[in-house]
């Protein structure tokens, strides 16, 4: 181009000025075009929703928020249910807060929408082409594999035994705090028991969160560290660019090198050891390796190395932050606890404090009152789908390809429109009440996805959940240390963690 202008002899400070006109106009055009709402988006005069600025629509809004959650709280108290706004390079959010709308998404046109490709360009370096990231055949290889994992024998020779192991490990912390009366974080206490035990089921490996809490794991340290690097994308149109450069960026790259090597290295070593000592299946990592589809396809390394990384991704996190929001709403309520205590003194024999792996389906008031935290506190509280096909919502709304279609849980728990009078409430009662009693409509409580994609780990986290809190309230009182926020604050993150830690005093239900 600039050899043509060139030849028809414009001077070099001409093409600078021309370009500079032609850059100036083309902005012009976008701001005239996008006056209020972000590049690319198509204009939606049908929905309410906040003006936006030109060319960024509601980016700088969403970039000061306090978290995500309170910027649409605030959103639906003045526009209701279905509303919408445009984020710059994200593109165009319709939030509709409707249980029909997640059937519709996640189910009755599972086809017509996908994972959004932007987001998982921002995760690539860590969680590749894993389950969480992707659509079609991958994601439907995996999700068979992965499937098998979570069933019959497996799932009681694996996870049940490691779960109890690191339980018995936590049993005898909290008693070191009951000997001594100091509080502990019970949040940070979770987080360890959730990555102790995915390591053992996993990898037979103990990254010793519980037991050498003093010497933190480099892989636990590098993981969380480029989880919130990923989630700090989000908020950074440029961050290519700016993790180029940045020192940010460089640690990035070292903490996803420590993860490469440190996975690749474990499923080098397991594959050694599966060829030399023949060893049999003992955890997941060897089940993964096994694995072969219907068409006889096996895994390789680095589906290897993402299966995994999106296995810790979904199991540690959630569950640990499940446990806190549970343990918090049970100190804060009396009535629940006793009526925990009741279940848990009908089941369980005053000398026995472990529940069999048959005993735990029977905790029904302790399982709905784990629901009823997740309706409250959904871990995974915003999710949605990027639409690929024009469709329209059963609302009438249409949708069109290249919209993300966003639900918020945190919200609907909370709208007496789907939950009643008391949806602000904590009340497990409502579940064992209802008609669908311990098995909700998956539409109306979504805090396990629903459709073709829900959660594959659901039985995995509720009896990691049942099996530590039954063991933790038949041997302990808790009670949170005076001078805390209650209920306690949320991090602004993709999931749910709390603020600050959970600071609790330990003491001993009956003295020995
Ligand atoms: C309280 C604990 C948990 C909650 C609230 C939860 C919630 C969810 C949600 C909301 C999704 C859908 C994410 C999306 O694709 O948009 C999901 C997917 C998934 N979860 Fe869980 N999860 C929990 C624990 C676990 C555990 C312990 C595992 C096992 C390691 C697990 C494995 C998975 C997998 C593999 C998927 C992907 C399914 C697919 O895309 O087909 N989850 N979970």
């Amino acid at each position: 181009m600039i050899q043509i202008l060139r030849k028809l002899n414009i001077a070099t400070s001409d093409i600078f000025i021309l370009f500079l006109i032609s850059f100036v106009s083309y902005i012009i055009y976008l701001t005239i075009k996008y006056s209020d709402r972000a590049v690319g988006t198509i204009s939606r005069k049908d929905l309410v929703g906040p003006k936006g600025i030109p060319i960024f629509g509601n980016f700088f809004s969403v970039i000061r928020r306090k978290t995500y959650i309170q910027f649409e709280h605030e959103l639906a108290n003045k526009y209701g249910q279905l509303f919408t706004f445009t984020i710059f390079k994200l593109g165009r959010v319709i939030v509709s807060n409707d249980p029909r709308t997640i059937e519709h998404v996640l189910k009755t046109r599972f086809d017509d929408f996908g994972k959004d490709e932007v987001i998982h360009e921002m995760g690539y370096e860590m969680f590749g082409d894993g389950i969480f990231a992707v659509n079609g055949y991958k994601w439907k290889f995996q999700r068979r594999i992965i499937s098998h994992l979570f069933l019959g024998k497996n799932f009681k020779n694996l996870i049940y035994t490691s779960v109890i192991g690191k339980s018995k490990i936590v049993i005898n912390i909290l008693k070191k705090y009951a000997d001594s009366g100091k509080p502990i974080d019970l949040q940070d206490l979770f987080y360890k028991f959730t990555m102790d035990t995915f390591g053992d089921m996993s990898f037979g490996v103990d990254f010793g969160c519980l037991t050498h809490p003093e010497e933190k794991s480099q892989f636990v340290i590098n993981f969380d560290y480029a989880q919130d690097v990923i989630f700090g994308r989000f908020t950074q149109p440029f961050w290519k660019l700016v993790e180029k450069y940045s020192e940010n960026g460089r640690r990035m790259r070292k903490a996803c090198k420590y993860i490469d090597d440190y996975v690749y290295n474990m499923i080098n070593n397991h594959k050694s050891e599966l060829e030399v000592e023949k060893k049999t299946v003992n955890n997941l990592l060897t089940l993964l390796i096994n694995a072969v589809d219907d068409n006889g396809k096996t895994f390789n390394d680095k589906e290897l190395r993402d299966v995994i990384l999106n296995l810790i991704l979904a199991g540690r996190d959630t569950t640990a932050q499940a446990l806190s929001w549970m343990m918090y709403l049970i100190m804060a309520n009396k009535s629940v606890e006793d009526l925990l205590l009741q279940e848990i003194n009908t089941l369980l024999s005053v000398e026995t404090s472990i529940p069999s792996y048959d005993d735990i389906k029977l905790f029904k008031y302790a399982t709905a009152t784990f629901y009823e935290t997740l309706r409250l506190y959904p871990i995974v509280p915003v999710n949605g789908r990027a639409c690929i096909k024009d469709t329209v919502l059963p609302n009438n709304v249409p949708i069109f390809a290249g919209e993300f279609v966003e639900y918020n849980l945190f919200i609907m728990g909370r709208d007496e429109k789907i939950w009643g009078d008391d949806a602000k409430q904590f009340n497990p009662q409502r579940f064992l009440d209802s008609d669908d009693g311990l098995k909700p409509n998956k539409f109306k409580f979504a805090a396990f996805h629903a459709g073709p994609r829900t959660c594959l780990g659901q039985q995995f986290a509720t009896l990691e959940v049942i099996t530590l809190v039954v063991m933790m309230l038949k041997e302990f009182k808790f009670e949170l240390v005076p001078g805390q926020k209650s209920p306690p604050e949320f991090k602004d993150a993709i999931t749910l963690p709390m603020k600050d830690p959970l600071m609790t005093k330990v003491s001993y239900r009956t003295k020995n």
